[in-house]
């Protein structure tokens, strides 16, 4: 989508437009791991993770929600509160179907599942930038790194959760809110395919300097979590790294409904 991002495309759209109860908390996500977010985290296989991440750009993390989890994050998705903004993508050339923005304070689940995803990525993160040549190092802790970003005006929560119906999709596109990128995100799939929906497949597209891209469908099930670049990685060729575009999306859901928690690790502008 060019240099132009969602979020700026929707801020006129929605200033003025927020609602009263958006301040109001009172979600309740049943979101208490055992043992903690971070000991779930830590479960994860992240020398795995890593190695996928630098080697394909993404990388899958199984199982990272149950399926009540899974159930009682889509659920928020109809109350009135907890949300800063509602999109629905077709007004604005985004594709098909809708997300919503939480609002802070992200509830228990969502903000505890990002602040326990990010002191893992953030290694990642700046062997990455340093690969690339760029400038920005990242603090091992993300209320560190939320502070950078506030500090540059970028105030605004980037969780998301969106729906999508029969012949809904989501563009190609990067969720970049300002000049400070994390540039790993996660996604996690909290729709059974084949049983609450058909279709509907995560795709990646790696752009590569001089030459055609590359298409990913990540092979997601109910509760799996998927983290991928947000817009560039390197990536290491004969003479050296060069750097790849990545961009993501989602295909036609067929049938059903298809729900998905976006975790963006940076605030928006
Ligand atoms: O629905 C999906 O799988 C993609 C969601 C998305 O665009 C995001 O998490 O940023
Ligand atoms: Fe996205």
């Amino acid at each position: 989508m060019g240099t132009t991002t969602r979020e700026a495309m929707i801020r006129e759209a929605n200033n003025g437009a927020r609602r009263s109860g958006d301040e109001d908390r009172g979600v309740s996500d049943g979101g208490k791991a055992e043992g903690g977010w971070a000991t779930r985290v830590a479960a994860v296989d992240w020398p795995a993770v890593t190695t996928a991440l630098d080697a394909e750009g993404w990388a899958l993390l199984p199982k990272l929600l149950d399926g009540a989890e899974c159930d009682a994050v889509a659920d928020l998705y109809d109350r009135d509160v907890g949300f800063r903004s509602r999109v629905v993508m077709a007004r604005h050339g985004f594709g098909r179907g809708e997300y919503r923005y939480f609002a802070y304070p992200l509830p228990a689940l969502v903000g505890e599942l990002r602040t326990a995803l990010y002191p893992h990525l953030a290694p990642i993160a700046n062997r990455w930038h340093a690969r690339m040549g760029l400038a920005e190092r990242f603090p091992v802790d993300h209320a560190a790194f939320i502070d950078r970003c506030h500090r540059a005006g970028q105030t605004r929560p980037t969780p998301l959760l969106l729906r999508y119906g029969p012949d809904d999709y989501n563009c190609l596109h990067q969720d970049l809110y300002g000049a400070h990128v994390f540039p790993l995100q996660v996604a996690v799939l909290l729709s059974a395919p084949g049983r609450d929906f058909e279709g509907g497949e995560l795709v990646l597209t790696e752009q590569r300097p001089r030459m055609q891209s590359r298409a990913s469908v990540v092979p997601l099930g109910k509760g799996d979590a998927v983290a991928f670049a947000v817009n560039s990685r390197p990536v290491a060729g004969t003479r050296g790294d060069y750097r790849v575009t990545l961009r993501h999306g989602v295909s036609t859901v067929r049938a059903g409904q298809r729900h998905t928690l976006g975790v963006i690790f940076h605030d928006a502008a």
